[in-house]
Parts: C-alpha cells; sequence; structure tokens
C-alpha cells in the first residue's frame, strides 16, 4: 500500500513526490494508513499495548492485556539550535565545543597513531543504529542510523555559548583542559579563542573552596536573587536574538554543587522557591537559579551534574510552565558499564553480592569532588544506579536486601582527564559457588562525556517537537507535550530525574529501549520486540 499523504506535498501514492519546498530528505517511509506525512509534520495513531497487573488473592496474579491509541505529531522543521553551556570553560564544555567546530571542519590532525579524523562516537544518536525493520525479500536485518529515525538536529549545526566563573577564552580554558591532542587544538585555536563564556553566579558555599581561584567572570552578589534570575534570562534571550535561534537548550557542565536542604516553605514549592530566591536564601544553588530562569524562558534545562538541582519547587515551577527539565549527572564511564554488567549478571540469575567502585582522576571536576561535601553528591548518584535492577529480582533478593556497595574517588593530579576506574563485582552462583569479576577501565572523562552532551541537547531539542493526544476518539482535542521531567533522557544519566511519583529506571539496555521505542512510536511503528518469529516459525 502507498504512503498516505495529505494533500500533495511530501509522500504520495506510491512514490517520493517533490514537496511544494523540497524533497523530504527522510531515509524512509512508513506505508501505513496511521501514518500521514505533510510538509510540516508527520502525524501518526499508535496503539500503545500493555499488561495490566492485580493480584487474585493466594499470592496469584491476573494479567490483563491493555491498549491505549496514542495520536503522535512531530514537526518536521528543526529550525536554528543554540546549545548554552553553563561550566563552559571546564573540561566537558571545551571538548564538545572542539569537537563539534572539528567535526564541522571536516579535521584531520596527525597523532603518535597517525592521522585521526573527527567523528561523534559515543554518542548514541550520531553513532548507533536501530533496526528498522526486516527486508521483504530476504528478511535480512535492516538497520539505520539512529539519527534518521526522525527529523532530528545535526551537532555540526548547533550554534555555541555558555557561562563560565571562570573569564578564560575557550582556546585558553581548553589548554587548561589538557584533554585534546596539541595538532588538534592548533587547528581550533583561533575559532575557540574568539569564544569567551559569559560572566555567571557564583556562591562560594555550593563548590568546593578549592574552586576559588577561577572565579574572576562574576556577576555581582553571592547568593539567588531575582536579579540573577532575570539577568540569566537575558543572557538567554540575547543569545537567541543575537544568531537568529529558534530554540535554546541549556545544559549544566558546571562543578559538582553540595546538595541542597529541602525545607519547608524554602524550596518544596514552586512558589515557595520564587519567594525563597526573591529573600536570597543561601539553600538555593546556582545550579536551581540557572534551572528557573531556563524554566521562565521555556529553554529545556539539563543537569550533567550529580546534585539535587531539581528541588521540589522547581520540579513543579517546571510542571506550572510547560517547560523541560532533565538529569542528574551524565552517565559517562564507571557507572554506565556498571548499569549494563548489574543488569546482565542479575537478569543471568546470578547473585550480585557486593560491588566495589573505585576510581582517581587529575582534572579539576576530581579536584572540586576532593571536598567531602561535593563528593558526596557524586557518592549517591553513582551508588543508587543499581537499585531497580535489584529491586526487579525477588527471587535472588529479598525485600531490602541488595549487593554490598561503595563508591570511591580519589584526586590524583598526574592522571589528569584520563580517569582510572577499578571495580570488583562478586557474585554468588551454583552451588555455593563465586564468581568474582575485576574491571580496570580507563575513562578518558571529558572525551566520553561531550557526545553524552551532544546527545542530550540533540533529544532534548526533539522532545520540544513532539506532542499527543489518548484515545482521541473520546474526544481529546488538543495535542501536548510529554511530561516536564524529561525521563526519556536517562540512557545519558547517573540517575535519572522522573516525573513525580513514577519508577527509576537505570538497566542501560531497558533506558535505550525506551529511547528507541518511543522515536519508532512517533512515526507509529511497534517496539522492535526481537522476537523475530518470522524466523522461527515457518
Ligand atoms: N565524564 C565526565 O567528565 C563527567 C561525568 C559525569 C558528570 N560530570 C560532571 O560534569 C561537570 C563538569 O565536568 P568537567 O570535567 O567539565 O569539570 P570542570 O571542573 O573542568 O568544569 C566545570 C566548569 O564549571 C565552571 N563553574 C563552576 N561553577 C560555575 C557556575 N556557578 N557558573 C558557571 N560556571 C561554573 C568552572 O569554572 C569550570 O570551568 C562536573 O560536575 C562533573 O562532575 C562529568
Ligand atoms: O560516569 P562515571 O564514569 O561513572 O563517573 C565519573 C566519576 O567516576 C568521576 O570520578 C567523576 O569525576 C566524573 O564526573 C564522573 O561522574
Amino acid at each position: 500500500m502507498a504512503p498516505h499523504a495529505e494533500g500533495l506535498n511530501g509522500w504520495t501514492n506510491g512514490s517520493i513526490h517533490a514537496a511544494s519546498t523540497s524533497e523530504p530528505k527522510d531515509l524512509f517511509f512508513v506505508d501505513s494508513p496511521n501514518v500521514v506525512y505533510t510538509d510540516k509534520e508527520i502525524k501518526s495513531k499508535y496503539v500503545y499495548r500493555t499488561t495490566s497487573v492485580s493480584q487474585a488473592g493466594n499470592g496469584k496474579y491476573v494479567a490483563t492485556p491493555k491498549e491505549t491509541v496514542y495520536d503522535f505529531k512531530v514537526e518536521r522543521k528543526v529550525g536554528k539550535v543554540g546549545m548554552m553551556l553553563v561550566g563552559w570553560g571546564g573540561n566537558n564544555g571545551t571538548t564538545v565545543t572542539a569537537g563539534i567546530i572539528a567535526n564541522r571542519r571536516g579535521l584531520v590532525w596527525d597523532t603518535r597513531e597517525g592521522p585521526r579524523a573527527a567523528n561523534y562516537y559515543g554518542s548514541v544518536v550520531m553513532s548507533s543504529t536501530m533496526k528498522l525493520g526486516t527486508e521483504a525479500k530476504t528478511g535480512k536485518e535492516i538497520n539505520i542510523p539512529f539519527h534518521d529515525v526522525l527529523p532530528m538536529v545535526h551537532p555540526n549545526d548547533l550554534v555555541i555559548g555558555g557561562w563560565d566563573i571562570s573569564g578564560m577564552n575557550l582556546a585558553q580554558a581548553m589548554d587548561r583542559a589538557a584533554v585534546l591532542e596539541p595538532t588538534l587544538k592548533n587547528l581550533v585555536q583561533k575559532e575557540m579563542a574568539e569564544m569567551k563564556p559569559l560572566p555567571s553566579i557564583y556562591y562560594p558555599d555550593f563548590i568546593a573552596a578549592n574552586q576559588g581561584d577561577r572565579a574572576d567572570n562574576l556577576l555581582e552578589g553571592s547568593k539567588a536573587s531575582l536579579a540573577h534570575v532575570e539577568k540569566l534570562r537575558k543572557d538567554i534571550r540575547d543569545f537567541k536574538e543575537t544568531h537568529g535561534l529558534d530554540k535554546v537548550i541549556v545544559q549544566w557542565t558546571a562543578n559538582t554543587e553540595r546538595y541542597a536542604d529541602i525545607i519547608e516553605g524554602v524550596n518544596d514549592t514552586a512558589d515557595n522557591l520564587m519567594k525563597a530566591v526573591e529573600a536570597g536564601h543561601e539553600e538555593v544553588s546556582p545550579s536551581t537559579v540557572f534551572a528557573i530562569a531556563c524554566i521562565l524562558e521555556k529553554a529545556p534545562f539539563i543537569n550533567g551534574s550529580p546534585q539535587n538541582t531539581f528541588v521540589p519547587g522547581a520540579v513543579q515551577l517546571a510542571e506550572k510552565h510547560g517547560a523541560f527539565i532533565g538529569g542528574d549527572d551524565f552517565k559517562s564511564g564507571q557507572t554506565k558499564m556498571k548499569s549494563a554488567l548489574v543488569d546482565f549478571m542479575i537478569n543471568a540469575g546470578i547473585k550480585l553480592t557486593s560491588i566495589a567502585s573505585y576510581n582517581h582522576l587529575g582534572n579539576n571536576d576530581g579536584m572540586n569532588l576532593s571536598s567531602q561535601k561535593q563528593f558526596r553528591s557524586k557518592e549517591i548518584s553513582k551508588s543508587n544506579v543499581v537499585d531497580d535492577m535489584v529491586e526487579a529480582n525477588n527471587v535472588l533478593y529479598k525485600p531490602g536486601e541488595h549487593p554490598d556497595h561503595c563508591v570511591v574517588i580519589k584526586y590524583m593530579p598526574a592522571v589528569g582527564d584520563n580517569k582510572r576506574a577499578l571495580d570488583e563485582y562478586y557474585a554468588e552462583i551454583f552451588m555455593g559457588g563465586h564468581q568474582t569479576i575485576s574491571l580496570f577501565n580507563v575513562c578518558e572523562d571529558s572525551l566520553l562525556a561531550s557526545p553524552l552532551i551532544i546527545d542530550l541537547v540533540i533529544i532534548a531539542e526533539m522532545m520540544t517537537r513532539i506532542t499527543w493526544k489518548a484515545n482521541a476518539d473520546d474526544g481529546a482535542k488538543d495535542y501536548k507535550g510529554f511530561h516536564s521531567v524529561l525521563s526519556i533522557l536517562s540512557y545519558m544519566l547517573k540517575a535519572p530525574l522522573t516525573p513525580p511519583g513514577t519508577p527509576v529506571v537505570n538497566a542501560l539496555a531497558k533506558q535505550r529501549g525506551a529511547l528507541t521505542n518511543i522515536f519508532r512510536a512517533c512515526v507509529g511503528l511497534q517496539p522492535e520486540s526481537d522476537m523475530t518469529l518470522e524466523h522461527k516459525m515457518f
């Protein structure tokens, strides 16, 4: 059956019809009566199938298949997108900026191992694929680049800016970071030198005292204020206007802050939080002030660090304004490995009984984390990542039972950004046996985190162009956005923020499955189940 299109634009019966503007650039189209393409949007009708379980008494369950019909609408026009980084002059900020410049210009540079070309390795969106389906005639699996499943922004097109408490331009900051090869740095040095972070807010008590030396690019005032909120809002508007942007996505890749105390009457509701900002309450952190500014500007805000930026009042404010937020803490190396390995072991029926995670690193992040309060934020995000997987297996673990788990981080300047992660996984196996897995994992932290920053921006921007309505036949009229808390971003994050009252999923495969299948649903495709019955029953 030929693809379906309203009017004459986009795809028409059986062929690609040159649309009124230009031929659609999509790699594929879905040939279904439930998917309609126009120049402006893709509309799909999707049957979401779940299983509702109820207790039948005496420990038994009743499982009832459920169906919900959703209408999805995807805006096809990507527009011009800006990425503003808080902490732009840091290791991650300079590395991701240089990386995008190198890709945009198709740079090749000399290294000891020979020439290296710019790439986006480590980005799920830019360097992974998903199964579209199987070839009609041969049954061969057809995989497509993840980036092609929906119309997404290309990182090469991102306009980059941001803030830093350090006034170094991006070339100087790139040298300070000591992440990239000199031959590559030389090729981007001129462009990076023209980039200077905007002055930022600095409330000394929230980050390690050892960060004070670099704090020379500051806005006046050392605690929260409405003036700070309004200045940051203006920075975002000015950046948007100067570069003719349709949208700006903001990410916190600044230092890890200490946790803020959750105080009733201060940060427990949106109204109380705004009052606390106005009053200059000392428990309102810089990252929460940035979150507030972004929410009020409806610029999606993602927290790449482990602190509790999104206090209850901030989440409520985002919900109130229909603004997108996401976090927390990029999941780049040691924890990413953990969320895959623990998933494999527990789902293989192996009873993990202890996880010892140690790492040392020598970059400025490590120096900041050498302070106990900031380390505690990171210890929390690195420790909770196994909870859902353990809780899901009531055969291995009794209620409340879980593996021993310790997290140690040491600051060792000599190794710089090349973090050394040493892990031991100890487990009980068949008939009293044990399995011990020891890992030594050298994570070049910023080269692992930078692609995540790119994925987070691309996916957050994509989510601003997806709307839905349920059970249209029940007269649901208007399309609406996903919930303000973008839990779809969890694959890139250690401590995924989810809508209040909803479960946290840390298992890496489940996170990727959710991301992939939600995007497939937006073009009317069922989840990829890997059942391949066509290869098992014929
Ligand atoms: N693999 C990784 O690199 C990785 C993984 C997970 C999380 N993170 C988190 O990402 C963050 C950045 O990591 P990094 O290695 O780039 O650290 P970094 O210390 O090199 O960079 C942080 C930057 O933030 C700036 N800064 C601090 N407070 C600020 C403020 N209030 N406003 C604006 N700028 C401010 C600092 O001057 C510095 O330039 C850290 O919190 C780290 O824990 C990193
Ligand atoms: O993502 P991951 O490799 O598990 O965790 C990393 C930690 O091991 C490291 O000590 C810290 O400096 C990084 O910011 C990052 O959080």
